[in-house]
């Protein structure tokens, strides 16, 4: 068997999904490594959050799903966030009667939680436990880059570039090996768009693999180390930026398109 050290951080092969009659996505094959930005794009339902179902578990699908070269395919969409696969979706997802802070805290709670009988038992533990789970959340939000003063607030209180940083932060919760990220630049203007480019090549740096879906060309050119290319459920191109602006099935995909 592949080592983890050597294997990609995430591997769909054959990857296909079917709503009743329709086939959605049908035999994508890619792999993305540690340190690297796999872009995903295509025209509106071209199957690319279909792509991110099939792999997180949500929907049923064919194919094998691998993390760190171990087959995950029949694992279970809350056993992968356990074991670092790490999703945040289109729609910002937010516990809205809960603080920025809470619902920072409220992730984080498996790392920094201590159980009901450690809670009467030890309350001095758990004090010091939620001290540090309010460290830890603050930290995180502050390098997601969402400020101070917006932590006490409501999430639908704090602008809406920060509301997307927010939505990302709470996905990555307590670490993540690979992020899968929807639209994440979706809405943004320019120095919100500046501030999550840092981020995703911090996020990079650090190790992680990501892979962004994305309708903003400018961003995923920018950012990606390679792209797949999603139409009408197939992968119709893999390469590099360079690679793929050059590619004439993707030009024809967006733009040739007569019916
Ligand atoms: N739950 C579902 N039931 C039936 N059909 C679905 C379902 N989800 C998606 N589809 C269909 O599957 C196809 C792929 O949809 P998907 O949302 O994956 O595309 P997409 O590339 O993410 O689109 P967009 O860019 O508009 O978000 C579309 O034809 C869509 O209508």
């Amino acid at each position: 068997m592949a080592t983890s050290a050597s294997s990609p951080a995430l591997e769909v092969e054959g990857l296909g999904v079917s709503y009743g009659a329709l086939v959605a996505l049908d035999g994508l094959d890619w792999q993305v490594g540690p340190g690297e930005i796999l872009g995903i794009i295509g025209p509106n339902g071209a199957g690319k959050s279909s792509c991110y179902d099939a792999i997180t578990h949500l929907v049923r699908r064919r194919g094998r799903v691998r993390l760190a070269g171990e087959d995950v395919t029949e694992v279970s969409a809350d056993k992968l966030a356990a074991r670092g696969l790490k999703r945040a979706f289109q729609q910002n997802a937010f516990f809205n009667d809960l603080t920025v802070a809470a619902n920072m805290r409220t992730v984080l709670q498996d790392s920094y939680g201590t159980g009901l009988a450690a809670a009467i038992f030890a309350p001095w533990r758990e004090a010091s436990r939620r001290h540090r789970a309010e460290a830890a959340a603050r930290g995180l939000l502050l390098r997601f880059g969402i400020p101070e003063e917006a932590h006490a607030l409501r999430p639908t209180d704090i602008p809406y570039g920060s509301q997307r940083m927010l939505s990302i932060a709470l996905a990555y919760g307590s670490g993540a090996k690979v992020l899968l990220l929807d639209e994440p630049a979706a809405g943004l203007g320019g120095a919100d768009m500046a501030r999550l480019i840092a981020l995703l090549r911090e996020l990079k740096a650090e190790g992680i693999a990501l892979v962004v879906i994305e309708h903003h060309m400018d961003l995923i050119m920018s950012v990606a180390d390679r792209i797949v290319v999603l139409d009408r459920g197939r992968q119709i191109a893999t390469g590099t930026p360079r690679d793929i602006q050059a590619d004439a099935r993707v030009l024809e995909a967006y733009l040739g398109r007569s019916a």
